[in-house]
């Protein structure tokens, strides 16, 4: 028995992608072309047990309202937009033609295109001609660290009873105890503020690179 998660050697992480559910084929060949496309910015990408959990969150959460905030070349978009029923719908965000035109090839391919509307543009900014209701079930936050503050303060009052935010990259490799940069530290004030606020239940697990899950009230 270990009071604390137990550290991922590479052999271990492949055994647990291989026992969760393994990434099919489209996911497969998505993570490659982000590899050999965009070198310098594909570990962007979200883990693939990551992805797992955000479909299998997506269904659990009985979703038809997602929202996510940071698309990339697709990997989380897919994953949730596959746990939506038929009629569910996912707003994508993200301010990059080019890594989001990969993305729109493997939703197609996948048939999920249909689910998701991707808005182009700032999200700070996009985020605000959401509906001002709350009738978001799940909601993925994954692109700039300095703007999570904004995208929560604009999704939490959208988000249902009972709705589910998601908060990529908590523990920013580790240095969120010892912030070296801007992202560090915005991260690391983020958290606070998250843990402060009395509209969420949240929970921080050391999945990837760290995820909160924050069910609001
Ligand atoms: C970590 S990546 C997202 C990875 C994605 N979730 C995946 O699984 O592939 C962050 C994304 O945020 C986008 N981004 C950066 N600043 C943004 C902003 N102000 N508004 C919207 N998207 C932004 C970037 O273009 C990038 O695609």
């Amino acid at each position: 028995m270990t009071t604390k998660s137990i550290p991922l050697t590479d052999e271990l992480h492949a055994y647990l992608v291989a026992h969760g559910a393994p990434p099919d084929e489209i996911i497969r060949d998505l993570a490659e072309e982000t590899r050999s496309v965009l070198p310098e910015h594909a570990t962007m990408q979200v883990a693939p047990e990551q992805a797992a959990f955000l479909t299998f969150l997506t269904r659990l959460l009985d979703t038809r309202q997602a929202v996510e905030v940071g698309t990339f070349t697709g990997l989380s978009s897919l994953a949730i937009a596959r746990g939506l029923p038929e009629g569910g719908q996912l707003t994508c965000f993200d301010i990059s033609e080019e890594f989001t035109g990969i993305a729109r090839r493997y939703w197609a391919r996948a048939g999920v295109q249909d689910r998701i509307d991707l808005r182009i543009g700032p999200a700070g900014d996009r985020l605000r001609e959401l509906p001002h209701e709350r009738y978001l079930d799940f909601a993925f936050i994954d692109a700039d660290k300095t703007g999570y503050p904004v995208y929560w303060a604009e999704l939490v009052p959208r988000m249902r009873p009972g709705g589910v935010i998601a908060v990529d990259n908590v523990l920013r490799g580790g240095r969120v105890i010892a912030p070296q940069n801007e992202a560090d530290r915005a991260i690391a004030a983020f958290n606070d503020e998250v843990l402060a606020d009395v509209r969420v239940d949240p929970v921080m697990l050391p999945v990837a690179d760290g995820l909160t899950l924050a069910r609001v009230r």
